[in-house]
């Protein structure tokens, strides 16, 4: 590692760097010390519901677009080409879905917390097992996101490890307790645009020191690095057309869904329309921040896959080898070399921030809160921040757990998310969409869907099958001459990092189910909840769709059943109306002062909001869809 040592940073670097956490800092402290200075649960956890769509839509990018993908994407593409793309298809679903299904939902509930839907629509047993298994996820993955950006930094830098650690998790605790939800969205619009300007500094200054867009295109070309659609339907693929694109929805349902952090954003916004806009502002952001990275790996290969470059980074781990790439190419230029460690720290912020303030809302609002209701407001919003600062340092210890994870942080982030947030999925849905689903059934549902999960993915981890043999071998980018020189090349493509394309015999039975694609993990965990939930509700005594609570079921699943007769519908799934359609009353100037007009409810509305927790409202009026 000689050759990444003389890499260091210079006094602007690191000036860069300090501005980019006292930024965060700042932003933090304003929003403790104005509007209704964090006094309240309602403005700490869910920003007084007053935000509007672009800073809630740039928040709900940060939130998943952590070191690991700015990272581990690049690496990605790097080493097995730009299969990896296609996850792109899978936002259109996995948006769509979020933004007409869910939201809808879940905010005309009013909720706080998206397992107080559980409770809601099961029973409070449900809701606490929804909410243990949302803190074990956010827990783990946070130890993932602030450990990646520092282990790299350290190894390219010599950049103290655990002082990066340190820096990081106490600038992000401080601004989170202080702030509240209004800072950690802000914080998050400002580190999402640094994300975006450090990515495109390092394609530019990349592309321009390798030779131009011409050259890098022929690079990647020649070098086999643009991979076509790939429509193996082979499910231990790792990176096929199907399993991103089609197992891609279900990771993102998990998270753009049902994920306390997302649904806490949508339930922040000022109206249900302004929630559905932000989700629909995702799409165009996310398909550039995949560009970014993607393109990001591409000159990354340009620049290093003929034979006398090649050496510089064919010893080092796919974390590392990015941070190598990108100091090597902005060393020279002052500043800019700070600018990418701030795009790096700033995807680790935005990520750790929203997820401490997401378990701090959910515990309060799961656990806490419905064993002391006696609780005074300013008690409860002081708890909160003591909780946010508590996670704080439980997510420092996470990193070093971590630290212990060799495996690429990218598949580690996803196996998190498809072995938790699947199950999570899962028995959403199963409320949602199925009314005769009791709460033994959810139970059951759920608790089978993480024993599947753990199976595969543990199996997995154990047997080091984590999604089948690596697809692409590693191609030299240089027309292979004739001239004695394909030894050399013969000689790189075999020592090269990637394995060639294993001639191995195929797995078969477990082996074969432990080396399922992690990008199946979602799927294959929400179906298990589903299925076994349905089954069990059935055993135990199915729920009649009176009993249900109104407006915790979703029409869609009826609608897209349009063509089933509607007495079969009935019993499987009711057609029912999504509940009460608020329509946020216009308030008129003289109103403005007195906005503590009680909400004008129908008798149904009133009877369900007898056990929703009381909250202020704003004047509303509502009117029952028919
Ligand atoms: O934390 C990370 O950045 C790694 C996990 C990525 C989570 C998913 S992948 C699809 C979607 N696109 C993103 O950039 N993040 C989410
Ligand atoms: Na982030």
């Amino acid at each position: 590692m000689d050759a990444l040592e003389k890499m260091h940073f210079t006094t602007i670097d690191y000036v860069i760097f300090a501005l980019l956490l006292v930024t965060s800092m700042g932003i933090g402290l304003y929003y403790a010390l104005s509007g209704g200075r964090q006094r309240t649960t309602q403005e700490f956890l869910l920003a007084d519901r007053s935000m509007s769509c672009l800073p809630v839509s740039l928040s709900l990018i940060a939130t998943f677009q952590s070191a690991v993908a700015i990272v581990g994407v690049p690496a990605e593409i790097y080493t097995h080409g730009t299969q990896y793309w296609f996850i792109g298809c899978a936002y259109i679903l996995g948006l769509f879905i979020p933004a007409h299904v869910f939201i809808p939902v879940f905010y005309r509930l009013h909720l706080t917390s998206a397992y107080q839907y559980l409770e809601l629509r099961f029973s409070k047993p449900v809701r606490i097992c929804g909410t243990l298994t949302f803190i074990f996820q956010t827990v783990i993955y946070m130890g993932v996101c602030i450990y990646t950006p520092a282990l790299a930094l350290n190894a390219v830098t010599g950049f103290d490890l655990w002082g990066a650690v340190l820096a990081t998790g106490m600038v992000c605790t401080l601004y989170t307790a202080l702030g509240g939800l209004k800072a950690v969205i802000w914080t998050d619009v400002f580190q999402t645009i640094v994300m975006f300007a450090g990515q495109l500094a390092v394609i530019v200054v990349g592309v321009q020191q390798t030779g131009g867009l011409a050259e890098v295109w022929r690079k990647v070309w020649e070098g086999n690095r643009i991979s076509g659609i790939d429509l193996n339907p082979d499910p231990t693929e790792r990176y096929t057309f199907w399993t991103l694109g089609v197992g891609g929805i279900f990771l993102m349902l998990s998270l753009y869904g049902v994920n306390q952090a997302q649904v806490q954003r949508y339930l922040s916004s000022k109206t249900e329309r302004e929630a559905i806009m932000s989700c629909y502002m995702v799409f165009p952001s996310l398909q550039v921040a995949l560009a970014l990275s993607c393109v990001m790996g591409l000159v990354m290969f340009a620049r290093y896959c003929e034979e006398d470059q090649f050496h510089k980074i064919d010893n080092l781990s796919k974390n590392e080898m990015v941070l190598y790439f990108v100091m090597d190419m902005l060393q020279d230029l002052p500043g800019l070399s700070g600018l990418f460690i701030a795009c790096l720290f700033s995807a680790a912020l935005s990520t750790i921030s929203s997820a401490f303030n997401s378990l701090a809302t959910v515990t309060m609002e799961d656990l806490i809160k419905p064993h002391c209701s006696s609780m005074t407001e300013a008690r409860a919003t002081l708890l909160s921040k003591g909780l946010a600062c508590s996670y704080g340092l439980l997510c420092l210890a996470m990193a070093y757990l971590t630290h212990l994870m060799s495996d690429s942080v990218l598949q580690a982030a996803f196996k998190i998310f498809g072995m938790v947030g699947g199950p999570l999925l899962g028995i959403f849905c199963l409320g949602l969409f199925f009314p005769c689903a009791n709460s033994t059934g959810a139970l059951v549902g759920l608790g089978s869907g993480l024993v599947m999960a753990f199976w595969v993915g543990i199996g997995s981890i154990v047997t080091r099958t984590s999604g089948g043999p690596a697809a692409v071998s590693q191609f030299n980018c240089t027309a292979i001459q004739l001239s004695g020189s394909i030894t050399t090349a013969i000689g790189t493509v075999l020592n090269s990092t990637a394995v060639p394309t294993s001639t191995s015999s195929r797995p078969m039975g477990l082996q074969r189910f432990y080396s399922l694609s992690f990008m199946w993990y979602s799927a294959l965990s929400s179906f298990t909840v589903v299925i076994t939930g349905l089954i069990v509700s059935f055993l135990t005594g199915p729920m009649k769709k009176e009993d249900v609570t109104p407006g915790t079921l979703s029409p869609l699943l009826g609608n897209m059943l349009f063509f089933v007769p509607d007495n079969i519908k009935q019993k499987l799934c009711c057609v029912t109306t999504l509940g009460h359609r608020p329509i946020i009353q216009e308030c008129l100037p003289a109103q403005h002062k007195e906005s503590n007009i009680q909400a004008v409810y129908t008798e149904e509305e009133e009877e369900r909001q007898s056990f929703l927790p009381t909250y202020h409202t704003p004047a509303v009026e509502y009117e029952t869809t028919v």
